[in-house]
């Protein structure tokens, strides 16, 4: 430490770019670059304090102003102590809020969604953070990010808190954990969905994508719950050395929350929880756990069992979330933002133990570039395996270029399944091919980009909507 602390600041900022007079900077290194090179900029830009991990960094910097006169603050992990500033700057607004976090690699923005919207129906005055959207009760504020970052979350729940907000139910993404955007945050229940194959690219193991996970339960303090999947393998081990009460839920094994399913159709699940048999809007059995632990999460914040479900039973499932388009001719198309193996897998399945029989399942699928590239070639093979045609195209190819992508897809399909495998880079032309090769009562999956209205290259979200287009398309 360099200066004195007792120093007022104006904003805390860990972007030079958006440095002002009487800004504190926090150095935070990243994949791209490292904010310790930019310190000295901070500086010009009128920073009077600055946050490091790398006290090296300082070397660089101009001698003989004493840094300019800015207050030199080392710390350990400079991300953690942005987290923990970020929630102190806004008061600690999460202490002020029923916040329940969920983290998983697939089924957090079902979850949040529904306890959004079923906690609105029970009276309450209700905040969201989730991938589709951000809200303040009705107010929608949008959003490109799963999980905010520090600053901008802690605004957020600083401007439900004064709205008035009692709960508010958020994702917590691996990216926001393993960065700390979370650090600092209180929560009052955290939920553990499941851990399947994703963000490899980031978190280079499975191993390290596990630790970022239960880095979420460490953090837990004893008052808060701890509601796990215990279906999931790993379900349990976020409870190893977990402070906060433990609770789990389960369909397969014996647990404190309990569902069987009656009946999955294409139009829903019928499940009995605590011996009451109840329809829900949502289908495929994945959905059965996401339904069972929005139940167990809203009676562990204390609402009355049979209302809860009685209000869930008339939830619709969050856009782009097996969203159903029927067409004149009766093709059904299925909106669905799978974009890992496992909800590829589950959607697929869920589409053969649903049909008839006799309709053909015909699949349009693609991954995103500049993510984990290792799980395309697996991706096109589940597609292959459970379709009776695949069109492979392209998701939002970001900065890589679309075929590339397309070839690592590929290396998957499976020699036996060449000739039912169609390959089109542009996604409105496999889109429209798909709808071209349907008869009536085929079933369409669209999968990988749900409830997104753009396509992402090379660094401009251009308009494409899947669930209108396909709507047009059969329609026309
Ligand atoms: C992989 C990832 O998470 N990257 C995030 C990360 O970027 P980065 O590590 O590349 O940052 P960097 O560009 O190297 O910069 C390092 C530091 O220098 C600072 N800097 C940089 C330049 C400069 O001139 N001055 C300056 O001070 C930056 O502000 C930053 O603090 O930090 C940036 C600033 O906060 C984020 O915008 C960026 O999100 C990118 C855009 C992203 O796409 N993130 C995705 C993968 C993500 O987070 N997804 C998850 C959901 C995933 C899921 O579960 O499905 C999410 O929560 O949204
Ligand atoms: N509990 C679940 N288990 C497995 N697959 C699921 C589950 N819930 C949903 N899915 C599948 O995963 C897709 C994504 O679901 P959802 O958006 O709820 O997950 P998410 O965890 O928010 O994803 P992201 O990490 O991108 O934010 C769905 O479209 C569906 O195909
Ligand atoms: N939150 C996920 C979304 C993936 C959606 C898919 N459409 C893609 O672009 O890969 C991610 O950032 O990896
Ligand atoms: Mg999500």
């Amino acid at each position: 430490m360099q200066g004195a602390t007792d120093l007022v600041i104006n904003q805390v900022r860990f972007d030079s770019r958006k440095v002002q007079q009487g800004d504190v900077f926090v150095a935070v290194k990243g994949l791209q670059s490292d904010g310790h090179q930019f310190i000295s900029k901070a500086i010009e830009s009128g920073a009077v304090a600055i946050v490091l991990e790398e006290q090296n960094a300082l070397k660089t910097l101009p001698e003989g102003e004493g840094f300019g006169g800015a207050v030199i603050i080392k710390v350990q992990n400079s991300a953690a102590a942005l987290g923990m500033m970020a929630s102190n700057f806004y008061d600690n607004p999460s202490e002020k809020l029923k916040l329940v976090g969920i983290t998983g690699t697939n089924g957090k923005t079902t979850t949040v969604t529904l306890l959004y919207r079923l906690f609105r129906e029970l009276g309450y005055k209700v905040g969201l953070i989730s991938t589709i959207e951000n809200r303040i009760d009705e107010e929608v504020i949008p959003t490109n990010y799963t999980t905010p970052d520090a600053l901008e979350l802690n605004k957020l729940l600083a401007l439900m808190a004064e709205r008035k907000c009692t709960h508010v139910f958020m994702e917590v993404s691996s990216h926001a954990l393993a960065q700390h955007r979370v650090a600092g945050i209180k929560y009052s229940g955290a939920m553990f969905s499941n851990i399947t194959h994703d963000h490899l690219d980031f978190h280079k193991t499975f191993a390290e994508y596990l630790k970022a996970k239960k880095m979420f339960f460490d953090n837990l303090e004893e008052n808060a719950f701890a509601l796990v999947n215990k279906d999931d393998k790993n379900g349990l081990v976020m409870l190893q050395n977990c402070k906060g009460k433990h609770h789990t839920f389960a369909l397969n094994s014996m647990a404190d929350f309990k569902a069987k399913i009656i009946a999955n159709t294409f139009e829903g699940l019928e499940l009995e929880i605590d011996n009451q048999r109840v329809w829900f809007k949502l289908s495929g059995s994945f959905n059965a756990y996401n339904l069972l632990g929005i139940y167990a999460a809203a009676v562990l914040l204390g609402e009355e069992k049979s209302k809860v479900l009685e209000i869930l039973s008339n939830i619709e499932p969050a856009a782009g979330r097996f969203d159903k388009v029927i067409g004149k001719n009766k093709v059904f198309a299925i909106i669905d933002y799978a974009h890992t193996p496992d909800a590829l897998k589950n959607v697929l399945e869920n589409i053969q133990k649903t049909r008839t029989g006799k309709e053909k399942v015909i699949t349009v699928v693609g991954c995103g570039g500049n993510r984990d590239a290792t799980k395309r070639p697996i991706m096109a093979k589940i597609a292959c395996e459970l379709s009776d045609k695949v069109i492979l195209t392209s998701d939002n190819p970001r900065f890589e270029e679309p075929e590339a992508i397309l070839e690592d897809m590929k290396k998957g399909v499976p020699q036996d399944a060449e000739d039912k495998t169609l390959v089109m880079t542009d996604r409105k032309e496999a889109l429209a091919e798909a709808v071209k090769m349907a008869q009536p009562n085929d079933i369409i999956l669209v999968a990988g980009k749900g409830h997104e209205n753009y396509q992402e290259i090379k660094g401009i979200k251009y308009p494409f909507d899947d669930k209108k287009i396909m709507s047009e398309l059969l329609e026309s």
